[in-house]
């Protein structure tokens, strides 16, 4: 396995890869990799000849009162990990590689980032899509694979590489759940054990949800209600959001007719947990 640093070697590799007629798939992380990262990697490797990873915990998509000081590191482990489940190449460039001095260019939907996570933290997906086309750029990817955990974040990617006619095939890898329920993310890292616990509520509350649904619930501010109250049940959980929407748009949906989205973000004590699946009536 490569570990590659810097951008014009990572564009040097990818260039002869290309030349070479060889198929590149992409999944970018911030690192402190768990099982959901793992299970994007061994999706991406069905889809190519060579498998890139990326871990850069990208400043721009981070507000100034969020974690970005704090968020978990551990590339020693990382790497025994990426190799274990077959990256060929993980790319590790530095902020200021990134984000040199007199950087002042930034990509940005207009609409879908106005939902969802981008309500209460507005620079996130300007940060995002402005990172994954410069990672784009250096690693031009054939295919590159997101998590269904981030369901917005995968629909803005999409909706991006469509607008801009970025020749990348974009997958998306199922959300991967603790053996209790718990979405998996770096930042469980953060949770003490009564937080743990009490996390399960959003999942628990997804399950209830789809229950309701399948039994012919077909108002999304019932449904709404119920979570709300299961989350609220711990005095630690502040709620973010609950929204029940369109998976295309992410627009709030009045009746719930098909598949609806139900995602949930809600602040733990200090930690921010996201959750979402998709209800089908
Ligand atoms: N539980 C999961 N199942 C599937 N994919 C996941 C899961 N968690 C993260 N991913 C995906 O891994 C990629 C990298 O995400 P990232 O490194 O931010 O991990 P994370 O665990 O989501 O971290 P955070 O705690 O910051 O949300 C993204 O495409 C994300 O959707
Ligand atoms: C896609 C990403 C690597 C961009 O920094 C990040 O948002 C993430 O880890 O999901
Ligand atoms: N998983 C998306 C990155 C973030 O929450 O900052």
């Amino acid at each position: 396995m490569d570990i590659i640093g810097s951008i014009e070697e990572m564009q040097g590799l990818s260039n002869k890869l290309r030349s070479e007629g060889k198929r590149i798939a992409f999944v970018p992380t911030m690192g402190f990799l768990h099982d959901g990262h793992l299970s994007l990697m061994r999706e991406a490797k069905k889809h190519a000849d060579i498998l890139v990873t990326s871990i850069f915990v990208n400043p721009a998509q981070f507000g100034p009162n969020e974690d970005l000081d704090s968020y978990p590191k551990s590339m020693e482990s990382d790497l025994a990990k990426s190799k274990e489940v077959g990256v060929d190449v993980v790319f590790t460039p530095t902020n200021d590689q990134i984000y040199p001095d007199g950087y002042e260019t930034y990509v940005q939907l207009e609409t879908l980032p106005n939902h969802l996570c981008g309500l209460s933290r507005p620079v996130f997906f300007k940060g995002i899509t402005t990172v994954v086309t410069k990672l784009f750029n250096i690693v031009k990817p054939h295919v590159a694979v997101f998590g269904e955990k981030d369901f917005q974040q995968l629909a803005i990617i999409r909706r991006m590489v469509k607008d801009l006619n970025m020749d990348i095939e974009i997958i998306g890898g199922t959300l991967v759940r603790e053996a209790d329920g718990l979405a998996m993310s770096s930042r469980n890292s953060y949770l003490s054990k009564e937080e743990r616990t009490e996390g399960l509520r959003l999942s628990q509350s997804l399950a209830k949800a789809q229950g309701m649904v399948a039994g012919g619930e077909t108002n999304p501010a019932v449904i709404r209600k119920m979570a709300e109250e299961h989350i609220s049940g711990c005095p630690e959980a502040n709620v973010d959001y609950i929204s029940l929407c369109d998976p295309e748009t992410l627009g709030e949906v009045e009746t719930i007719t098909g598949p609806t989205l139900m995602a949930l973000a809600v602040m733990l004590g200090k930690t921010r947990l996201i959750d979402n699946t998709v209800l089908v009536p």
